[in-house]
């Protein structure tokens, strides 16, 4: 038996003396070659409590949670569990033990029903079950939570926050006692906050124990009981939440007092002579389909920050695709600077000068198995210096890879190492800085803000700004409408494929703006 939580960790107010934690973790280090990645770590998780983790890019946090769900085994430490010392060999251990996770990316097949999914991996769900039966089964795991699913829905044709709730269910359904979430409102519009929220506390509510791993503050202090800050794979300090201020988190974490808030950009002065994106009656269409951009036209400028905001999964990134050439339009036209590009392919458009930061940066910009030198220059491989007509320049390559790496402020100790085992923060800054410099006319970012710590999203939210100020024309696609407000000279509202308006700086408030994202409302064009 063993229950040996520093004296610097309260424990959760009100909690019984002599009951043991859900899971602590004592003096848990892990190493991989030249990086720290967790330093004697300790830590408790109660029943009954929301912890939250806080942390900046590459604290240690995503390591700790591969540790805890039976990923990767710790170097040094140990794992408690009721009380008693645990070590998982794997991922099924750990979630026979009742660790279960949800992931940014959901471990979802897309093609399998709602249903099926619930019953995969289910021990009371194996052998040939009748629909009616699998049906039936899924209908009483939806309400058990506190859901209302079409359960024979496929799942990829579901919208993300829909996905997010199927993936809780399906982690709870198969025992979890400990909860954790990564980031997991970064999918989800103001409605769907609440729901998630008002979920996580039913289940504090019955004894659950959730981590939450978040880089938004208003979420810490809504949700959690106590709140750990992590620095360099250590633990700073846990405390309960609202015993702090938000700055002194900040502080804590970064290991100094916060930076000066982003100043608001300069108004733009809008010349129509000024080189533009065109859209002329774009459409597009899924795989299933389904109409995801009904004809949609705008001019966006080259000199400033077109934001396009929705609740995720309406329409918003198939019309960043298009802007970047990496998706077709059906129907309709697309001319940069004049140039009709309708149907060209994607280095076309990089020799336009446009970048595209993805969504998901690890899967769709870079190669995770290359080195930071192969995928600083994997979309300028033709062009000189780094690529000629008939070669691939190697020292080249590694001095611009350089240079990118520096830009990014990565640091790193090998180049040639693969980039999946950077931090996501850091996979971000590398993605952003090499598509900047493509970008000599327009970048293309879609939720870029996503998994960047505090320090990390001015960061790139003044990069954006200086891209604007230095004439580029930058589309910001993100769900964040602090960010849009703040950032963008114009913000287009989609809702359900549709662009529901267009509107200049000032002339909505956050209101306007969510009620046209939920489908209602309305603006100028
Ligand atoms: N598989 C791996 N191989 C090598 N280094 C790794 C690996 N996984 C993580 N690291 C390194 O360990 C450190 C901690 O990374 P980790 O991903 O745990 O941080 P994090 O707090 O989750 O960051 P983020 O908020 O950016 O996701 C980083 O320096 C990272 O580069």
């Amino acid at each position: 038996m063993s229950e040996s939580v520093s004296p610097a960790q309260p424990r959760p107010a009100g909690y019984p003396h002599g009951v043991p934690p859900l899971l602590a973790l004592e003096g848990v280090s892990k190493y991989f070659p030249g990086v720290v990645a967790n330093e004697n770590v300790s830590l408790a998780f109660y029943p009954g409590e929301i912890h939250a983790l806080l942390g900046e890019n590459g604290a240690g946090k995503s390591t700790l949670m591969n540790i805890v769900t039976g990923l990767y085994r710790p170097d040094r430490g140990e794992l408690v569990l009721d009380g008693y010392g645990v070590s998982f060999d794997g991922p099924d251990a750990a979630i026979a033990a009742g660790i279960g996770m949800v992931h940014q990316h959901f471990k979802l097949v897309p093609r399998f029903t709602i249903a099926e999914n619930l019953a995969l991996g289910r021990r009371d769900m194996r052998g040939i079950l009748s629909r009616r039966k699998l049906v039936a089964f899924a209908r009483r795991e939806a309400e058990k939570y506190g859901f209302a699913f079409d359960v024979e829905a496929r799942v990829e044709t579901l919208s993300a926050p829909e996905q997010q709730r199927v993936e809780i269910v399906r982690v709870l359904g198969r025992g979890a006692r400990l909860l954790i979430l990564d980031e997991p409102t970064a999918v989800l519009g103001p409605s769907e906050v609440s729901e998630l929220y008002a979920a996580l506390r039913r289940f504090r509510a019955d004894g659950g124990a959730v981590i939450l791993i978040s880089h938004k503050l208003e979420e810490i202090m809504a949700l959690a009981d106590r709140v750990t800050v992590l620095r360099r794979g250590r633990v700073v300090a846990t405390h309960l939440a609202g015993s702090l201020s938000p700055q002194a988190l900040v502080a804590e974490m970064i290991g100094h007092a916060p930076v000066e808030a982003l100043p608001a950009p300069e108004p733009l002065a809008v010349d129509p002579d000024r080189e533009t994106i065109s859209l002329r009656d774009v459409t597009m269409r899924d795989e299933s389909g389904r109409l995801r951009v009904h004809p949609v036209s705008c001019d966006i400028f080259r000199g400033e920050i077109f934001g396009i905001g929705g609740v995720t999964g309406n329409g918003q990134v198939a019309l960043a695709e298009m802007l970047a050439g990496l998706r077709h339009p059906d129907t309709g036209r697309i001319l940069v600077a004049g140039q009709d590009m309708t149907g060209r392919p994607v280095a076309a458009f990089v020799e336009m000068g446009i970048g595209y930061v993805p969504q998901d940066r690890l899967r769709q910009a870079l190669a995770p198995a290359l080195g930071a030198t192969e995928n600083a220059a994997l979309r300028v491989f033709r062009t000189p210096p780094v690529g000629g007509r008939f070669l691939w320049n190697e020292d080249a390559a590694t001095r611009y890879a350089r240079l990118l790496i520096d830009e990014a402020g990565i640091a790193l100790a090998d180049p040639s190492r693969p980039v999946r085992g950077l931090s996501g923060g850091n996979q971000q800054r590398l993605v952003l800085a090499r598509e900047s410099r493509i970008a000599s006319r327009f970048l293309v970012a879609c939720y870029p803000g996503r998994g960047l710590d505090l320090g990390a999203m001015e960061t790139m939210r003044s990069a954006l700004v200086a891209l604007r100020n230095t004439g580029r024309g930058v589309v910001l696609v993100s769900e964040d409408l602090d960010e849009l407000l703040a950032l963008s000279d114009r913000i287009a509202v989609m809702s359900g494929g549709q662009v529901k308006a267009i509107l200049g700086r000032g002339e909505a408030t956050r209101e306007d703006i969510g009620a046209l994202m939920s489908g209602h409302g309305s603006g100028s064009r």
